[in-house]
Protein backbone atom coordinates (compact mmCIF):
# COMPACT_ATOMS: atom_id res chain seq x y z
CA UNK A 1 0.00 0.00 0.00
CA UNK A 2 1.32 3.91 -0.67
CA UNK A 3 2.08 5.55 2.54
CA UNK A 4 0.60 8.91 2.14
CA UNK A 5 2.49 12.06 3.90
CA UNK A 6 0.14 14.54 5.34
CA UNK A 7 2.18 16.69 3.32
CA UNK A 8 0.89 14.95 0.22
CA UNK A 9 -3.24 15.40 1.13
CA UNK A 10 -4.13 18.40 -0.86
CA UNK A 11 -5.45 21.22 1.08
CA UNK A 12 -8.85 21.78 0.73
CA UNK A 13 -9.55 25.92 0.00
CA UNK A 14 -12.16 27.44 1.89
CA UNK A 15 -14.35 30.09 0.63
CA UNK A 16 -14.14 32.95 2.81
CA UNK A 17 -17.23 33.53 5.15
CA UNK A 18 -18.94 36.27 3.64
CA UNK A 19 -19.30 38.47 6.64
CA UNK A 20 -20.04 41.35 5.87
CA UNK A 21 -23.35 42.55 4.30
CA UNK A 22 -24.20 43.41 0.75
CA UNK A 23 -25.20 47.33 1.00
CA UNK A 24 -26.61 50.20 -1.34
CA UNK A 25 -24.74 53.12 -0.63
CA UNK A 26 -26.23 56.34 -2.32
CA UNK A 27 -22.91 58.35 -2.63
CA UNK A 28 -24.29 62.25 -3.10
CA UNK A 29 -21.30 64.55 -4.02
CA UNK A 30 -21.11 68.18 -4.33
CA UNK A 31 -19.30 71.40 -2.72
CA UNK A 32 -22.20 71.73 -0.35
CA UNK A 33 -21.13 75.50 -0.22
CA UNK A 34 -23.57 75.16 1.64
CA UNK A 35 -25.27 72.22 2.18
CA UNK A 36 -29.50 73.36 1.36
CA UNK A 37 -32.77 71.97 1.56
CA UNK A 38 -32.73 70.80 -1.71
CA UNK A 39 -30.19 68.44 -1.52
CA UNK A 40 -31.90 66.74 1.50
CA UNK A 41 -34.89 66.58 0.07
CA UNK A 42 -33.05 65.12 -3.45
CA UNK A 43 -31.22 62.76 -1.33
CA UNK A 44 -33.93 61.57 0.98
CA UNK A 45 -36.46 60.99 -1.93
CA UNK A 46 -33.79 58.84 -3.90
CA UNK A 47 -32.82 57.01 -0.51
CA UNK A 48 -36.67 56.18 -0.40
CA UNK A 49 -37.18 55.60 -3.88
CA UNK A 50 -34.18 52.91 -4.37
CA UNK A 51 -34.32 51.48 -1.16
CA UNK A 52 -30.63 52.39 -0.38
CA UNK A 53 -29.36 51.77 3.34
CA UNK A 54 -27.86 54.74 3.43
CA UNK A 55 -27.30 57.81 1.45
CA UNK A 56 -23.43 59.74 2.19
CA UNK A 57 -22.67 63.41 1.15
CA UNK A 58 -19.56 62.86 -0.22
CA UNK A 59 -18.13 66.73 0.24
CA UNK A 60 -15.33 67.42 -2.63
CA UNK A 61 -12.44 69.18 -2.33
CA UNK A 62 -11.09 70.71 -5.28
CA UNK A 63 -14.02 70.37 -7.66
CA UNK A 64 -13.30 68.77 -11.10
CA UNK A 65 -14.99 71.49 -13.14
CA UNK A 66 -12.31 74.37 -13.35
CA UNK A 67 -14.81 76.83 -13.72
CA UNK A 68 -16.45 76.60 -10.36
CA UNK A 69 -16.73 78.63 -7.53
CA UNK A 70 -14.02 79.36 -4.95
CA UNK A 71 -15.22 76.96 -1.88
CA UNK A 72 -15.11 78.40 1.58
CA UNK A 73 -12.57 76.58 3.57
CA UNK A 74 -13.18 72.21 3.88
CA UNK A 75 -14.06 72.52 7.84
CA UNK A 76 -17.04 75.02 7.09
CA UNK A 77 -18.34 72.96 4.66
CA UNK A 78 -18.13 69.70 6.60
CA UNK A 79 -19.56 70.87 9.71
CA UNK A 80 -22.39 72.76 8.13
CA UNK A 81 -23.05 68.47 6.77
CA UNK A 82 -22.69 67.30 10.63
CA UNK A 83 -25.60 69.63 11.30
CA UNK A 84 -27.60 68.93 7.78
CA UNK A 85 -27.44 65.38 8.15
CA UNK A 86 -27.58 64.41 12.16
CA UNK A 87 -31.74 63.94 12.10
CA UNK A 88 -32.20 61.51 9.14
CA UNK A 89 -30.94 58.12 10.03
CA UNK A 90 -30.80 57.56 6.48
CA UNK A 91 -27.55 60.19 5.85
CA UNK A 92 -24.51 59.41 6.57
CA UNK A 93 -20.91 61.54 5.71
CA UNK A 94 -18.27 60.22 3.26
CA UNK A 95 -14.87 62.42 3.80
CA UNK A 96 -12.64 60.82 1.56
CA UNK A 97 -12.10 63.57 -0.92
CA UNK A 98 -11.46 65.91 1.87
CA UNK A 99 -8.86 63.27 3.50
CA UNK A 100 -7.71 62.55 -0.01
CA UNK A 101 -7.00 66.69 -1.20
CA UNK A 102 -6.36 67.38 -4.90
CA UNK A 103 -9.28 67.35 -7.67
CA UNK A 104 -11.89 65.35 -6.51
CA UNK A 105 -12.32 62.48 -9.68
CA UNK A 106 -15.22 60.40 -8.71
CA UNK A 107 -13.33 57.13 -10.42
CA UNK A 108 -10.55 57.42 -7.68
CA UNK A 109 -12.96 58.29 -5.09
CA UNK A 110 -15.78 55.14 -5.85
CA UNK A 111 -12.26 53.00 -6.75
CA UNK A 112 -11.04 53.41 -3.13
CA UNK A 113 -14.22 52.54 -1.72
CA UNK A 114 -15.06 49.49 -3.48
CA UNK A 115 -11.59 48.35 -2.40
CA UNK A 116 -12.40 48.79 0.91
CA UNK A 117 -16.05 47.35 1.12
CA UNK A 118 -16.18 45.36 -2.26
CA UNK A 119 -19.55 44.23 -0.73
CA UNK A 120 -21.03 47.21 -1.10
CA UNK A 121 -23.12 48.20 -4.50
CA UNK A 122 -23.00 52.49 -4.85
CA UNK A 123 -25.15 54.41 -6.53
CA UNK A 124 -23.74 58.33 -7.56
CA UNK A 125 -26.29 60.86 -7.84
CA UNK A 126 -25.95 63.53 -9.63
CA UNK A 127 -28.79 66.99 -10.82
CA UNK A 128 -30.35 65.75 -14.50
CA UNK A 129 -28.60 68.55 -16.12
CA UNK A 130 -25.54 67.07 -15.30
CA UNK A 131 -25.66 64.08 -17.36
CA UNK A 132 -25.07 65.78 -20.54
CA UNK A 133 -21.45 66.32 -19.21
CA UNK A 134 -21.18 62.53 -18.08
CA UNK A 135 -18.91 62.26 -21.48
CA UNK A 136 -16.18 64.30 -20.07
CA UNK A 137 -15.91 63.33 -16.88
CA UNK A 138 -12.46 61.21 -15.81
CA UNK A 139 -12.22 57.45 -17.03
CA UNK A 140 -16.06 57.76 -17.33
CA UNK A 141 -15.86 54.11 -19.10
CA UNK A 142 -14.14 52.64 -16.13
CA UNK A 143 -16.43 54.53 -13.68
CA UNK A 144 -19.47 53.13 -15.14
CA UNK A 145 -18.06 49.42 -14.23
CA UNK A 146 -17.87 50.15 -10.49
CA UNK A 147 -20.82 52.53 -9.82
CA UNK A 148 -24.57 52.98 -10.72
CA UNK A 149 -25.36 56.67 -11.58
CA UNK A 150 -28.79 57.85 -10.51
CA UNK A 151 -30.24 61.32 -11.98
CA UNK A 152 -32.95 63.48 -11.04
CA UNK A 153 -34.92 64.56 -13.71
CA UNK A 154 -35.21 68.09 -14.12
CA UNK A 155 -37.69 70.29 -16.08
CA UNK A 156 -35.96 71.58 -18.88
CA UNK A 157 -33.27 69.29 -19.30
CA UNK A 158 -32.99 66.90 -21.92
CA UNK A 159 -33.17 63.73 -19.23
CA UNK A 160 -31.84 61.33 -21.03
CA UNK A 161 -28.28 59.70 -21.78
CA UNK A 162 -26.18 57.24 -23.88
CA UNK A 163 -25.46 56.06 -20.61
CA UNK A 164 -27.19 53.56 -18.66
CA UNK A 165 -28.81 56.07 -15.89
CA UNK A 166 -31.39 55.45 -13.54
CA UNK A 167 -33.89 58.65 -13.85
CA UNK A 168 -35.71 59.12 -10.39
CA UNK A 169 -38.89 61.68 -10.05
CA UNK A 170 -38.12 64.05 -7.28
CA UNK A 171 -39.85 67.49 -6.83
CA UNK A 172 -38.59 70.45 -8.53
CA UNK A 173 -36.94 72.73 -5.91
CA UNK A 174 -35.40 75.97 -6.97
CA UNK A 175 -33.00 76.17 -4.45
CA UNK A 176 -29.37 76.65 -5.22
CA UNK A 177 -25.95 77.64 -3.15
CA UNK A 178 -25.00 80.51 -4.89
CA UNK A 179 -28.01 82.09 -4.60
CA UNK A 180 -27.93 81.36 -0.66
CA UNK A 181 -23.94 82.35 -1.02
CA UNK A 182 -25.48 86.15 -2.25
CA UNK A 183 -28.42 86.09 -0.34
CA UNK A 184 -26.55 86.37 2.61
CA UNK A 185 -23.87 89.03 0.88
CA UNK A 186 -26.67 91.39 0.19
CA UNK A 187 -28.28 90.52 4.30
CA UNK A 188 -31.50 88.67 2.57
CA UNK A 189 -32.91 86.00 4.29
CA UNK A 190 -32.09 82.44 3.64
CA UNK A 191 -34.59 80.64 6.34
CA UNK A 192 -36.01 77.76 5.28
CA UNK A 193 -33.68 77.49 2.09
CA UNK A 194 -31.26 75.83 4.55
CA UNK A 195 -31.46 74.64 7.69
CA UNK A 196 -31.72 76.38 11.14
CA UNK A 197 -28.38 74.81 12.40
CA UNK A 198 -26.80 75.89 8.78
CA UNK A 199 -28.53 78.70 9.08
CA UNK A 200 -27.15 79.82 12.52
CA UNK A 201 -23.64 78.47 11.75
CA UNK A 202 -23.74 80.28 8.75
CA UNK A 203 -24.01 83.62 11.21
CA UNK A 204 -22.05 82.79 14.44
CA UNK A 205 -19.07 82.27 11.91
CA UNK A 206 -19.41 85.87 9.96
CA UNK A 207 -19.60 83.27 6.43
CA UNK A 208 -20.53 84.59 2.86
CA UNK A 209 -20.54 88.12 3.69
CA UNK A 210 -18.86 90.01 0.93
CA UNK A 211 -18.03 86.91 -1.40
CA UNK A 212 -20.54 85.04 -3.53
N1 LIG B 1 -32.07 72.49 -6.35
C1 LIG B 1 -31.51 71.32 -6.71
N2 LIG B 1 -32.26 70.30 -7.14
C2 LIG B 1 -31.70 69.12 -7.53
N3 LIG B 1 -30.36 68.87 -7.50
C3 LIG B 1 -29.56 69.85 -7.06
C4 LIG B 1 -30.07 71.13 -6.64
N4 LIG B 1 -29.04 71.89 -6.26
C5 LIG B 1 -27.94 71.16 -6.43
N5 LIG B 1 -28.22 69.94 -6.91
C6 LIG B 1 -27.28 68.84 -7.20
O1 LIG B 1 -26.54 68.58 -6.00
C7 LIG B 1 -25.20 68.18 -6.31
C8 LIG B 1 -24.22 69.02 -5.51
O2 LIG B 1 -24.43 70.36 -5.86
P1 LIG B 1 -23.53 71.59 -5.37
O3 LIG B 1 -22.89 71.31 -4.07
O4 LIG B 1 -22.65 72.04 -6.48
O5 LIG B 1 -24.72 72.65 -5.08
P2 LIG B 1 -25.31 73.80 -6.01
O6 LIG B 1 -26.49 74.33 -5.31
O7 LIG B 1 -25.50 73.31 -7.41
O8 LIG B 1 -24.09 74.85 -5.94
P3 LIG B 1 -23.77 76.19 -6.80
O9 LIG B 1 -25.02 77.02 -6.88
O10 LIG B 1 -22.68 76.83 -6.00
O11 LIG B 1 -23.29 75.71 -8.15
C9 LIG B 1 -25.05 68.32 -7.85
O12 LIG B 1 -25.23 67.03 -8.42
C10 LIG B 1 -26.20 69.24 -8.23
O13 LIG B 1 -26.67 68.99 -9.56
O1 LIG C 1 -14.86 62.80 -11.98
C1 LIG C 1 -15.17 63.72 -12.76
O2 LIG C 1 -14.59 63.90 -13.85
C2 LIG C 1 -16.28 64.66 -12.34
C3 LIG C 1 -16.68 65.72 -13.16
C4 LIG C 1 -17.71 66.55 -12.71
C5 LIG C 1 -18.30 66.35 -11.47
N1 LIG C 1 -17.90 65.30 -10.71
C6 LIG C 1 -18.50 65.06 -9.38
O3 LIG C 1 -19.89 65.31 -9.41
C7 LIG C 1 -20.32 65.87 -8.18
C8 LIG C 1 -21.12 67.14 -8.44
O4 LIG C 1 -20.27 68.08 -9.04
P1 LIG C 1 -20.59 69.64 -8.99
O5 LIG C 1 -19.43 70.29 -9.71
O6 LIG C 1 -21.92 69.83 -9.66
O7 LIG C 1 -20.64 70.02 -7.53
C9 LIG C 1 -19.05 66.10 -7.35
O8 LIG C 1 -18.90 65.02 -6.45
C10 LIG C 1 -17.94 66.07 -8.37
O9 LIG C 1 -16.70 65.59 -7.85
C11 LIG C 1 -16.92 64.46 -11.11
Amino acid sequence: MEQVTLEAIPQVQVAPVQTRRRQRIGLYGGTFNPVHTAHLMVADQVGHALRLNRVDFLPDAVPPHVDKKTAIDATDRVAMLRLAIQDNPLFGLELAEIQRGGVSYTYETVKQLKEAHPENDYYFIIGGDMVDYLPKWYRINDLLKIVNFVAVRRPGAKNESQYPVIWVDVPEVQIASSDIRQRVAQGESIRYLVPTRVEQYIKEHDLYHGRN
